[in-house]
């Protein structure tokens, strides 16, 4: 009951306390198993997500364990508490045991469900919906993989892997600029880009949503995201059918749809006054989706199993054809396109090249009114031959970093810049328009800019999938254009490289700064065990290995499907999830008070949910000193690490990896150059010496007078400064190692301080909820 007061099940965060089965889902960034929780001999869902592997920061996923644990709606998929092991995030929640609404589809209804249930399904989530925009959050994945159905029939919105909060102020409003969803669900100004978006978004997902329900898939999903984006940008909005839909579906949904719909997000209805459109009055009960819907389909681990068997086959050639298309952009971009900049009628010209036999759009005035008919929109039809290679079900989301559409370029030609790729997430974003740096826990590359644009340095990896570049056709490039376009590029280039020194001179003087400040904080308890110091563990680590971790891992069974990087070896004649390495539970309850107030993530209350504003912590700078200092030893700077480096104060806001990375690199990169120049120097030393020791023995035969004891001491003191430089480049060498071995610990402890951090939250905001309904069921 939203609001209302329960007495909450305080569920185990002990990973023994479970009992993984069969696995039953799997997204972009989680496998999901139904498990058993062994005290309460309760069937729950685990999802589990690979913190390493994932592309989310941990801001994110703690975002999203946070958003889900206080959700408190019946449509809405609650966590019942989750936990950290190792790098996964386990989140336990109900177990939905009909599975998702595309999983039911795919089984049962390749066509799409009949109108009753698609009513009862829509109206559902759009209670979530609603329920979550009240709550200040857009959803941004409402598509079928994310609505879930319960044994029962109940129906629950699932995923709040990339949800945001609009009531967020600074770096999180920006990144509502990063665009990030799955491209068929997303609406047009979520891939434009140009000014933000808001929860109307999720009304053109919701619109998507309904399509994909009613004809089995989504609109425009068997083309690649690319040509997703162009359709959706240029085309009418996709809609039902005058024609084929006519018999199977009512005017009413045909409108709702519509409404849904409207490339303009102003002119789509909010989830409140969408739930009482007449549509909805066809919706049923539960008892009728669970009888005529998931009545006969086999168990969920059943269906989810043949599933993977099916697309298991096809997807390599999917693949495969997918991976040619790309190849041929890749090939076409070489040939003639130049930087991020493309030609809007190239572009149009591109997509109409890839076969298409999607309805032609029929043009629709956007002014129509929201309950106009839709008459002329039509939608994409089923495929006949769905086999162009692009498997939406297995889509990752698509963050489109810079699609803007600019009304000329230096040229004076109408350009657009479209660069796509594989999710990351806000956070990671990292330069953001005000200059700041945004980082990631990830380490990932951080953007050049170049123009307008966020180019990675992937952007120059050609070969690598997931970028798309719209050829430029060769028979429209004028030389003077091309021209243009070098010079811009040139010029980009410069700006680029200046604006680049600048920022790590801000950078060098940042940490230089926050060196003096850890030196005169002093240290803070060690949060990394013992062990992760020893060599061997950061040697596992470095190398990926988790060898170093096994002797922790204990507990009931693991799922057959064994996954990477856990152990899955049986203790106690049985497998089991690992055990948490104590103090770094996350949970909704119960977690152990490990750090002081002053630790705390800054926190915004925003009507019942308090949010972190991560992009708040970004805004801070990092309080780990990992940085050397230069100090001055003669002519040479050698680097020496500040006392307090090897042990770093890890008080104040959470520090992610992200903003230790760079700064280490600088480091690292620092010394290296350094000792590049310490060993030319030598070796020009030895050059000199070389020449020099012949001097005695030549001059000892030009001139007999030379004392023996002068050329001696003059040899001794050559030897004695080439000595002096072997001690100072092994000294080196040393603190390159031992720099090394911090960057370790620090990325170590950098993890454990986040989810220390994260159960302090949680834990905290728990509390207050229940202090709130506790004080709202005593009035
Ligand atoms: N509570 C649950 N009970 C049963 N099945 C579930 C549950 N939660 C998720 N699933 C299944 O697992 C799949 C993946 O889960 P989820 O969408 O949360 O992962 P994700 O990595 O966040 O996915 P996405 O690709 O949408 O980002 C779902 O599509 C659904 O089929």
């Amino acid at each position: 009951m939203d609001g209302g007061v329960c007495e909450r099940k305080v569920y185990p965060v002990t990973a023994g306390e479970y009992q993984l089965l069969e696995e039953v889902g799997q997204g972009a960034s989680a496998v999901v198993y139904r498990a058993v929780c062994l005290p309460f001999k309760e069937v729950v869902a685990i999802k589990a997500l690979d913190l390493e592997k994932c592309n989310s920061s941990l801001d994110d996923i703690r975002r999203e364990a946070v958003t889900m644990s206080l959700i408190n709606h019946p449509n809405v998929v609650r966590a019942y508490c989750s936990f950290v092991v190792e790098q996964r995030l386990y989140v336990v929640m109900p177990y939905m045991a009909g599975g998702s609404c595309l999983q039911i589809m795919k089984a049962a209804f390749p066509d799409g469900f009949d109108e009753p249930a698609i009513a009862t399904f829509l109206k559902e989530t759009l209670k979530a919906i609603e329920y979550l925009h009240r709550h200040g959050h857009i959803h941004r994945d409402v598509k079928a993989g994310n609505i879930l159905v319960d044994g029962n029939g109940a129906v629950k919105l699932g995923d709040f892997g990339v949800s945001a909060c609009m009531f967020d102020t600074g770096d999180r409003q920006r990144s509502r600029k990063t665009f990030i969803g799955t491209p068929c669900w997303m609406a047009p100004e979520v891939m434009e880009g140009l000014h933000g978006y808001d929860f109307k978004a999720d009304i053109w997902s919701f619109g998507i949503t309904a399509l994909e329900l009613a004809h089995g898939h989504a609109p425009f999903s068997k083309y690649a995201p690319m040509k997703v984006l162009l359709m959706t940008l240029q085309n009418s909005p996709p809609g039902l059918d005058n024609e084929r839909d006519k018999v199977r579906f009512s005017k009413s949904f045909k409108e709702m749809i519509a409404m849904c719909l409207v490339k303009e997000p102003t002119k789509r209805p909010t989830a409140e006054k969408l739930l009482r459109h007449s549509f909805f009055k066809h919706a049923r009960t539960p008892d009728y989706i669970s009888r005529h819907i998931l009545d006969g389909l086999p168990l969920l681990g059943v269906v989810y199993k043949n599933l993977k068997n099916v697309d298991t086959a096809p997807a390599a050639q999917k693949k495969t054809d997918f991976d040619e298309q790309e190849k041929k952009s890749q090939t076409e971009y070489q040939r003639g396109v130049s930087s991020w900049n493309f030609d809007v009628e190239d572009l149009k010209a591109q997509s109409a090249l890839i076969p298409d036999d999607v309805n032609p759009p029929q043009t629709v005035k956007e002014s129509d009114s929201e309950y106009a008919e839709s008459s002329s929109r039509c939608y994409s039809s089923e495929p006949e031959n769905s086999d162009s290679g692009y498997s939406p079900d297995k889509a990752v989301p698509v963050t489109i970093h810079s699609l803007n559409v600019e009304t000329a370029n230096d040229a004076g030609d109408h350009v657009t810049r479209v660069r796509s790729g594989p999710l990351p997430n806000p956070a990671q974003s990292a330069k953001s328009t005000n200059g700041q740096i945004s980082v990631g826990t990830s380490g990932r590359r951080e953007p050049k800019h170049i123009g307008r644009f966020d180019v990675f340095d992937d952007d120059n990896d050609l070969e690598s999938p997931g970028w798309h570049g719209s050829p430029k056709g060769e028979h429209r490039k004028g030389d003077e254009r091309e021209q243009v376009r070098k010079d811009r590029e040139e010029r980009d280039q410069r700006n680029f490289e200046e604006k680049e020194c600048r920022e790590d001179k801000r950078e060098q003087k940042f940490s230089e700064e926050k060196d003096r400040d850890e030196n005169r904080k002093g240290l803070s308890g060690p949060l990394v065990p013992e062990r992760a110091r020893d060599g061997d563990r950061d040697r596992e680590h470095r190398q990926g290995g988790r060898a170093g971790d096994r002797g922790s891992f204990s507990g009931p069974l693991l799922p057959t499907g064994e996954r990477p990087g856990v152990d899955h070896r049986p203790a106690n004649g049985v497998h089991g999830i690992p055990r948490p390495l104590s103090g770094t539970i996350v949970k909704d309850g119960l977690e152990e008070r490990s750090k002081g107030p002053a630790q705390k993530v800054p926190v915004v209350q925003r009507g019942r949910f308090s949010v972190t504003s991560d992009d708040e912590e970004l805004e801070d700078p990092p309080q780990v000193s990992s940085r050397g200092c230069m100090s001055s030893q003669g002519s040479q700077q050698l680097l020496c690490i500040p006392a307090s480096s090897s042990s770093p104060n890890l008080n104040g806001a959470s520090v992610s990896v992200g903003a230790i990375v760079p700064q280490l690199q600088n480091a690292l990169n620092l010394a290296i150059m350094q000792q590049d120049a310490l060993m030319h120097i030598l070796s020009g030393m030895n050059s000199n010496e070389g020449t020099n020791s012949l001097r005695p023995c030549n001059a000892s035969k030009r001139n007999s007078s030379v004392s023996a004891g002068g050329e001696y001491s003059k040899v001794e003191s050559q030897s004695e400064r080439e000595r002096d430089y072997h001690q100072q480049i092994a000294e080196l060498q040393g603190k390159l190692s031992q720099l090394l071995e911090e960057y370790q610990v620090l990325k170590m402890r950098n993890v454990t301080l986040e989810r220390q951090l994260n159960a302090i939250y949680n834990k905290e905001e728990e509390e207050r909820i229940r202090k709130e309904e506790a004080a709202k069921g005593n009035q």
